[in-house]
């Protein structure tokens, strides 16, 4: 806890709190609380935290995706910026209405997803490019046999993948009649959804981003944390159309007044992974968590020098605060919780997501049946764009129980492919940290454990991502005086530890190899 509690402040709120609520001309008596705009793939929250973690209040709202072709994902951006006000508004008024007030908002996002916009309307020029989406496959390809990727990789830590900004920027400049040249003039804006939100909520005053978002374009140097010229080049970006580089808790200046009635200060922005190991308080070398939400990601903490994996792991920014920058070996999964929403949506074998669990429960084990959801390729390690989902093992007496549960250990090999180039990499962690709407999920909890052979720990708050976020904004505004200082409020819920015999598991792992092996096309 802070040394300069901010609950219930009095005696001993922090300096700078002090001077902000003076500023807000607040109530001292009052809880003050962190708002995290947490914008997801598939919904934005909003969660308003105090600052010993505990939620004071929580509003979300789900946005539709757009599917416009195969292997194609856009969000309208408006979609992007309605819920998340709406969301914030909520939460900012059930906050005050339980005595709460808010000293700052940190934002938290998902992150590579793609937007340009018009300086002088603030209009977007072209729908988001999710960072699930495709359509640059070729690009990548043709630029992979000019030789592109050792210098990508070398300078950034990527691999040449659809994934990631610079080629879906690309892709909108050549796309969009007349972008290039406006880009080129300085008439135009490209941010990923931080700073489209930082931009929005400003009211077009600030075009900034933080190192973990701008890690995840492809054009930013790891060396230096700055955009890097020659990528620029060899992507073809003009310069006038990126937001400065900044800390994740950093001053990123304040909402406009006719937003919350009030101008409050944004204090963080970090890209939703690292708020999410930031959240599990990841903040030692070979500290490691792993967010089952629309996809898996998993971080390692490999603090202050870049570790390069041998085995198609990325290298990323974990954060930078405090002038400090701790980096993180990254496996990305695209399709986890997705493939339960596809049960739900796409199938209609099931009503809701938690019903996976009884119905994977009520099976001794999988009989045969694999599925490999490579909906939208495969990330981490085949990085394959063109592979596509496959079933299995189907026979007659396939049910809804079997895909369910199929379903639901596909979550858990994944993992697995993850930590195992991890290992080869020679980092093996002997337990992880788990997060995000899909850990709720006991069954696949206990099955994670007992497929990856160590303790799996759920912490109390799964809403990590977004407490991340609040935590950041905390240290911008002296709630907290370091990292160590968050870390005292990591609390555990459960933990699962190994049951299956070592021969089941290498069994039902050769299972899941052959199925993968069937889907690759590289
Ligand atoms: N009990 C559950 N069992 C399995 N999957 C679940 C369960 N609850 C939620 N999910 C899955 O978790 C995902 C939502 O998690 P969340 O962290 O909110 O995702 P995101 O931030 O990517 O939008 C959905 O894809 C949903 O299918
Ligand atoms: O929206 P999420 O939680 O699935 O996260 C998306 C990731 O940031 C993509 O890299």
């Amino acid at each position: 806890m802070s040394r300069f509690p901010l609950a219930s402040m009095g005696v001993g709120c922090s300096h700078k709190a002090y001077i902000q609520d003076k500023k807000l001309g607040s109530d001292m008596s009052k809880t003050t609380g962190l708002m995290a705009l947490d914008q997801g793939t598939t919904s934005s929250r909003a969660i308003v935290f105090d600052h010993k973690a505990e939620k004071i209040a929580l509003h979300q709202k789900e946005f539709p995706q757009h599917f416009p072709k195969q292997g194609w994902v856009e969000h309208d951006p408006d979609d992007i910026w309605t819920t998340t006000l709406e969301t914030a508004r909520d939460a900012f008024q059930e906050a005050q209405a339980k005595g709460c007030e808010v000293a700052a908002i940190g934002i938290t996002n998902q992150r590579e997803t793609t937007i340009i916009w018009d300086r002088k309307t603030g209009q977007p020029i072209y729908n988001a490019i999710v960072w699930q989406d495709r359509r640059t496959a070729d690009i990548c390809r043709a630029m992979k046999a000019d030789g592109v990727e050792k210098t990508l990789h070398e300078r950034t830590g990527l691999l040449l993948d659809p994934y990631f900004s610079m080629t879906k920027i690309g892709w909108i400049l050549d796309h969009v009649e007349g972008a290039r040249a406006r880009a080129e003039k300085g008439d135009l804006a490209f941010g990923t959804v931080d700073s489209f939100l930082l931009w929005k909520l400003t009211g077009g005053k600030k075009h900034k981003t933080d190192v973990t978002n701008a890690a995840r374009t492809g054009l930013m140097s790891l060396e230096t944390l700055e955009w890097d010229e020659e990528l620029l080049r060899l992507f073809k970006i003009p310069r006038a159309l990126l937001p400065q580089i900044m800390d994740c808790a950093d001053d990123f200046g304040e909402t406009d007044p006719s937003l919350f009635g009030r101008a409050l200060p944004i204090a963080a922005l970090a890209g939703d992974q690292q708020a999410a190991s930031i959240g599990q308080c990841c903040f030692t070398p070979g500290m490691i968590k792993s967010t089952y939400g629309t996809g898996c990601f998993v971080l390692m903490n490999t603090g202050d020098n870049p570790k390069w994996s041998q085995n198609r792991l990325l290298t990323t920014v974990a954060y930078r605060m405090q002038g400090q920058v701790a980096y993180a070996l990254e496996g990305s999964i695209f399709i986890a919780g997705a493939a339960v929403q596809w049960l739900r949506d796409g199938l209609g074998i099931i009503k809701s997501a938690a019903q996976t669990q009884a119905l994977a429960a009520n099976l001794a084990d999988n009989q045969g049946v694999y599925m490999v959801p490579a909906f939208t390729g495969l990330g981490a390690p085949h990085w394959d764009p063109d592979a596509r989902g496959g079933i299995f093992g189907i026979t007659r007496d396939t049910g809804p129980q079997h895909l369910a549960r199929a379903a639901l250990e596909s979550v858990c090999y994944q993992t697995h492919d993850l930590l195992a180039a991890m290992e080869a990499d020679g980092l093996s962690p002997k337990s992880i940290r788990v997060d995000g709407g899909m850990v709720a999920n006991d069954w696949v909890m206990q099955f994670l454990s007992d497929i990856l052979g160590i303790e799996v720990e759920r912490p109390v708050v799964s809403e990590t991502t977004a407490l991340g976020a609040a935590y950041l904004a905390g240290l911008h505004m002296g709630v907290y005086e370091s990292p160590a200082d968050i870390a005292r409020n990591w609390a555990r819920d459960a933990r699962f530890s190994p049951k299956m015999p070592a021969q089941t598991r290498k069994a039902s792992v050769a299972g899941w190899d052959d199925a993968v092996a069937r889907v690759k096309t590289i």
